[in-house]
């Protein structure tokens, strides 16, 4: 916390997958432990590609981490209790709005809050909350990765499904790695619009038609 103030702030780490938004993040906590701070980490239970209680980078580190139901905002209450000095929620995209209001009242109270998150969904809209984490921030850092097509800075994430480029009307959450996105710039970044065939459609797409009928 500040020494005169008594209140701490947010910092957020953002920008596209595969941007070193983790291993930002973990290089932070690492250097709180050594300065002898406590540390409370909080993931959302949607993300489970590295182990339940832990949050994980895509060059393999780890660290233990308080596995939050990300479902709805009564779940977030347990980190409005959390007494430690720093306080880092990792995967920010997977929560509800009401995540902004917690990291909020941390900050107030005197936590150094770190939230980590891409901020753009594979259709490169804003990706709730994370834009309104890096608005009400104190700092914000975005990343970039490098472009899996042209080897230029990447901002994006592109979304493939067998392959081929994922289509507006997927559904926005999709847990995955490399196995199903790449970083890509602008330029390389590749949307489906338009018509598909029924059965290409999302499970919910066509299940909404199959109501109308
Ligand atoms: N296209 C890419 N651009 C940059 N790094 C990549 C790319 N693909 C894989 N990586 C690896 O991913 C690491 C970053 O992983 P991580 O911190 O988990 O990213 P994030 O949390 O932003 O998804 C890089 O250090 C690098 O080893
Ligand atoms: C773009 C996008 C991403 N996701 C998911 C995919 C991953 O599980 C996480 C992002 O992980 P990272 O640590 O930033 O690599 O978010 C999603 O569900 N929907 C999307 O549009
Ligand atoms: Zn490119």
């Amino acid at each position: 916390m500040h020494a005169i103030t008594r209140s701490g702030w947010i910092e957020v780490i953002s920008g596209s997958m595969f941007s070193g938004k983790t291993e930002e993040l973990l290089r932070r906590l690492r250097r709180s432990e050594i300065a002898g701070q406590s540390v409370a980490v909080y993931t959302p239970a949607v993300d489970d590609r590295y182990g339940e209680a832990t949050i994980g980078s895509h060059t393999g580190r780890q660290w233990e981490a308080t596995v939050v139901d990300n479902e709805g905002d009564g779940p977030l209450d347990i980190l409005d209790d959390d007494p430690a000095e720093v306080v880092a929620i990792d995967e920010a995209n997977f929560f509800s709005d009401a995540l902004v209001e917690v990291c909020n009242a941390l900050a107030d109270r005197g936590s150094r809050v770190i939230v980590s998150g891409t901020d753009q969904t594979f259709r490169g809209e804003p990706f709730d909350p994370v834009p309104q984490l890096m608005a009400t921030a104190e700092y914000v850092d975005k990343l970039q990765a490098i472009c899996s097509v042209c080897g230029e800075p990447a901002s994006r994430n592109q979304r493939l499904i067998e392959g081929e480029p994922a289509h507006a009307d997927d559904p926005t959450i999709l847990v995955g790695a490399e196995e199903s996105y790449e970083a890509r710039c602008r330029d390389c970044h590749v949307l489906l619009t338009g018509d598909r065939p029924e059965e290409e459609r999302p499970f919910e797409s066509a299940e909404a038609d199959s109501t109308n009928d």
